[in-house]
């Protein structure tokens, strides 16, 4: 019986910022968008899933653009594919959906269009198209990651073996990171400018040599982002004053909101997480892991 090439392609969902590192600090976490990628003679997306399924479902469909434009950047035109889509991730709620897209394109035409990209090729492609390295970079490499992008070119290093996990309290409502950049500032002092990026360099520190305590306390220093996006999260400091007293060491916007978490050392997640739910039972709270591994991409066979 012939076989037909069969793809699945898996993806973390991330968290960027942790605070101060804006722009520049992701985390992979254990939420996946998973493809299920066979070839077609035309493009077409479908999905269990109600809130994918409001997406378009042919060409137009964000992933496969992001694919058909990787592989015309690479001189291939890509065969259309059958494409089923499941994801945990909620869209626009600060959980890295749009990266994860972007990575699932890219992986798509890498191995549909046969590209062999490198991983370091996927990542400047990948930023290239967000803009940022943070969550694209750790859906791509899993873990932590620390990336500095500039015309076009990348650096990014990224950390395994984290002891923490986080609850993450997600509201119904949708932010679209687009319209939360819109309330950044343009330009800051040389004060402000030091007074912030001195607090992502002690939060890296303090987290690479696992001083929570530390870690907590420059999360809530930043300068970058978040004292612009509070007033667009109400229950931002109910949260975060209730988690401080119940356990975690540290909260943050998770990238750009709306999506609050809250980290917290191995092994105390779970109890968190109940008792943020029974204070906030409007909002859904999940308990979130470090993923390690980033995106991967394996062949299965389909029987004729
Ligand atoms: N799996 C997906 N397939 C197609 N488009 C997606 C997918 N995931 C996210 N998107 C697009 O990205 C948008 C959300 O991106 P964004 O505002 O950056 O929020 P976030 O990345 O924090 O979830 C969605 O409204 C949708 O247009
Ligand atoms: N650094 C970006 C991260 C946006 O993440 P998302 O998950 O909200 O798309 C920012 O803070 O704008």
């Amino acid at each position: 019986m012939p076989l037909n090439n069969q793809w699945m392609i898996k993806v973390p969902a991330s968290t960027a910022n942790l605070g101060p590192g804006f722009d520049s600090m992701g985390l992979a976490v254990d939420l996946y968008l998973t493809l299920e990628v066979e070839k077609s003679d035309h493009w077409e997306f479908f999905s269990p899933n109600p809130e994918l399924n409001q997406l378009p479902t042919d060409e137009t469909h964000f992933i496969a653009q992001i694919a058909l434009e990787t592989a015309k950047k690479y001189g291939k035109e890509l065969t259309p594919c059958r494409v089923k889509m499941e994801s945990e991730i909620p869209l626009a709620r600060g959980l890295g959906s749009s990266a994860s897209a972007i990575i699932a394109g890219i992986e798509l035409a890498d191995i549909v269009g046969g590209l062999n990209l490198t991983k370091e090729e996927k990542l400047l492609l990948s930023t290239d198209i967000e803009g940022h390295p943070d969550n694209v970079g750790a859906s791509l490499y899993g873990g932590l990651v620390i990336g500095s992008y500039r015309q076009n070119e990348v650096e990014m290093l990224s950390f395994t073996n984290l002891s923490f996990e986080m609850a993450a309290v997600i509201p119904k409502e949708i932010l679209l990171t687009k319209d939360s950049r819109g309330v950044l500032p343009n330009s800051f002092s040389m004060k402000e400018a030091i007074e912030a990026s001195s607090a992502a360099n002690v939060l890296v520190a303090s987290m690479l040599s696992e001083n929570w305590e530390m870690a907590g306390k420059m999360m809530e220093r930043d300068r970058f982002h978040q004292p612009y996006r509070r007033p667009l999260i109400p229950f931002y400091q109910d949260v975060e004053q209730f988690a401080k007293e119940n356990g975690a060491f540290g909260t943050a916007l998770s990238g750009a909101g709306p999506t609050v978490l809250c980290f917290v050392e191995k092994g105390n997640g779970r109890q968190l997480v109940e008792d943020i739910q029974k204070a906030f039972p409007e909002m859904t709270v999940k308990l979130l892991q470090i993923d390690s591994s980033g995106s991967r991409v394996c062949e299965t066979a389909k029987r004729n």
